[in-house]
């Protein structure tokens, strides 16, 4: 089942990188032509992604640069979402002049990252692409695509019980239909002996953030962008090794039934209110899940290793927003339905685990 995506050696990378090892998806190094993948700063905790299509990589660029400068509030809480930008960077590879990205790599510092790229939407070609395009785009990924909004091309994961990495390419995830994709989710989370409770919260809050992002803003209308989750699975190793000692219950990773948020419904949330008038509708309902993170209500598992004051960094886990190249600011003041689409249905699924938790 494990797909190997290979990791091509490059002649003539600038001094100081290397191809970027834990890339899971996306344009890659291919033997034999000049495709370039992204490349990892071996001084630095930055990934260089090269811009190498002219207008994919201008429109990105103009992307983070704006990000950089902007005093709106909303654009501001965008920031927030996206991995840190340190800026471009050119440099000559294989005797061509290319201009990169330099991003905080999110898997810094981690000594087993787990990642998954998770493209969102059903649509994921831009206003730009051609009939031929298009036709492309749609056949891919149709079955996730169409029912969920979400398609996977590419994950890792090490499995805690045996240590071992495993890769998954984009043709594993071109195969996944809704309930396959559910399955996916949980290898990549660990959960053979269950989901862990703790790990699933960190992820869900994150993705809440951006859900609320995306429900309040009409600049952006996002085409073939995705979402970046990682953890490091040797921290979930920890914490369930933790949970067993603290609860001596058999399984670390099932906690009790009796934290779990009372308000898990999303239908609620106002659909299109301008950002002003949703900022503290949204900000009440990310504090509930900050809450139950914080300070579950029962005397759990959970609640010791907290009162412990062990678990409450969240450094090992990350979900950011990724891969701006077809992001096209808004010409009305429409929301971003395509996306909205997508991110829901990652937040209804999370939710769903955390039921599954209790
Ligand atoms: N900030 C980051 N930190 C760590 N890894 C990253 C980061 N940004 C991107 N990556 C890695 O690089 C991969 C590709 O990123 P990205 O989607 O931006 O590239 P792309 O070539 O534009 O992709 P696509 O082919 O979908 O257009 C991601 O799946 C991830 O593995
Ligand atoms: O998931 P897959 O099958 O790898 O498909 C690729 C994916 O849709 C990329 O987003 C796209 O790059 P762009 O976002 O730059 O369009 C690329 O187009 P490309 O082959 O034209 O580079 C596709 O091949």
């Amino acid at each position: 089942m494990t797909t190997k995506i290979s990791q091509v050696p490059v002649n003539n990378l600038p001094s100081g990188t290397i191809p970027l090892e834990n890339q899971v998806a996306g344009h890659t190094f291919q033997e034999g032509t000049d495709a370039l993948g992204m490349l990892k700063d071996e001084s630095d905790d930055i990934v260089l992604k090269p811009l190498t299509k002219p207008i994919c990589g201008e429109r990105e660029k103009s992307f983070y640069e704006l990000l950089q400068t902007t005093k709106n509030p909303c654009l501001l809480a965008l920031k927030r979402l996206v991995p840190e930008y340190r800026g471009v960077v050119t440099a000559d590879v294989n005797g061509k002049e290319v201009e990169f990205l330099k991003l905080v790599d999110l898997t810094h510092g981690m000594r087993k990252p787990c990642i998954m790229d998770i493209k969102v939407g059903k649509r994921t070609w831009d206003p730009l692409a051609t009939k031929e395009k298009i036709l492309v785009e749609e056949e891919k990924y149709a079955a996730c695509k169409k029912t969920i909004g979400l398609c996977i091309p590419g994950f890792q994961v090490y499995d805690i019980e045996t240590g071992k990495l495993h890769r998954f390419s984009k043709d594993y995830g071109k195969k996944l239909n809704e309930t396959t994709f559910r399955d996916t989710l949980r290898l990549f989370l660990n959960a053979k002996s269950g989901l862990c409770r703790k790990l699933v919260i960190q992820i869900l809050l994150e993705l809440k953030s951006i859900q609320k992002w995306i429900r309040m803003q009409a600049y952006y209308k996002l085409y073939s962008s995705s979402i970046l989750l990682v953890y490091d699975a040797e921290k979930l190793e920890t914490i369930l090794h933790d949970n067993k000692l603290n609860c001596n219950i058999g399984n670390g990773s099932i906690l009790s039934h009796a934290d779990i948020p009372s308000d898990l419904n999303t239908s609620t949330m106002p659909q299109d209110l301008p950002y002003e008038n949703t900022k503290s509708w949204c900000d009440e309902n990310t504090k509930d899940y900050e809450q139950t993170l914080l300070h579950p209500k029962s005397d759990s598992c959970a609640n010791k290793l907290i009162v412990n004051g062990r678990t409450d960094d969240r450094s090992w886990t990350h979900v950011k927003m990724i891969d701006f190249a077809h992001a096209f600011s808004s010409d009305d003041d429409s929301l971003d339905t395509n996306y909205m689409f997508g991110i829901d249905s990652l937040v209804r699924i999370f939710e769903g685990f955390l039921k599954e938790c209790g």
